[in-house]
């Protein structure tokens, strides 16, 4: 069976976290960077973190954060996860929620990056549960709505599961999926109607065809096998 994960992130209300989830989300993410059009006060968060049902993952999106705040914050709302972006390579491991590092790719160089910082995390014995690929634009930080190079990374072993982010949409994820054969997805802008507020028709429309297309490869994989 090959599975795809899927995270929809930047939800704004239970509505919408409940309504992700519904359509089969792995995972919903809850952002927490002030300057995010889709950032969520604590008060928000609560009310979120009560409408998951018992087998969705939260996972909070930090930008910069204090590692100390982001600790604090993952054991307040029961993080299962914390999306991190920093400047330089995390040093702090967040257990026990998942850390999954980002990392915004534009060249071979991007990779190289990834490639030591799993090796340094895993010969000292604390690796990220996961490592999320972005794409790189230049004054911005995420949620961008861009495609990360998907030929780049087609083949691309972090060492650790890898998560596809960066401008995917119902009708791209399909491929991207077949092209970088990534452990999960991950998806902000693609399945929203305005900035903060998403879309329901594309948020089943994107479970759909993750769905699909993790179909199609594990039917390959059985004829190939
Ligand atoms: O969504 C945001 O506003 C955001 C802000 C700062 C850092 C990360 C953010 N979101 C993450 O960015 C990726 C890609 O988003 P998109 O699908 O291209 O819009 C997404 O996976 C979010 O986790």
């Amino acid at each position: 069976m090959h599975l795809v994960r899927v995270k929809i992130c930047g939800v704004t209300t239970p509505a919408e976290a409940r309504f992700a989830a519904d359509c089969g989300a792995d995972a919903l993410g809850l952002n927490f960077y002030p300057k995010s059009s889709r950032f969520i006060t604590s008060d928000q968060a609560t009310r979120i973190v009560r409408e998951l049902p018992p087998f969705t993952a939260a996972v909070g999106v930090f930008v910069e954060a204090d590692d100390i705040d982001v600790v604090a914050t993952a054991a307040r709302f029961g993080l299962r996860g914390v999306q991190t972006y920093t400047a330089d390579p995390p040093r702090t491991d967040f257990h026990p929620a998942a850390h999954i590092p980002a990392f915004r790719v534009n060249d071979a160089s991007s990779l190289a990056t990834i490639r030591d910082f799993v090796a340094a995390t895993l010969s000292a014995g604390r690796p990220p549960a996961a490592v999320l690929v972005d794409s790189f634009v230049a004054g911005e930080i995420g949620g961008t709505g861009h495609v990360a190079p998907w030929e780049l990374l087609a083949g691309f072993d972090p060492g650790v599961p890898l998560i596809l982010a960066g401008g995917l949409t119902p009708e791209n994820v399909g491929d991207a999926i077949r092209a970088v054969r990534p452990w999960g997805v991950d998806v902000a802008s693609g399945v929203e109607a305005s900035p903060g507020r998403k879309d329901r028709g594309k948020v089943r429309a994107f479970v759909q065809a993750v769905r699909a297309a993790a179909a199609e490869l594990a039917a390959e994989n059985r004829v190939s096998g």
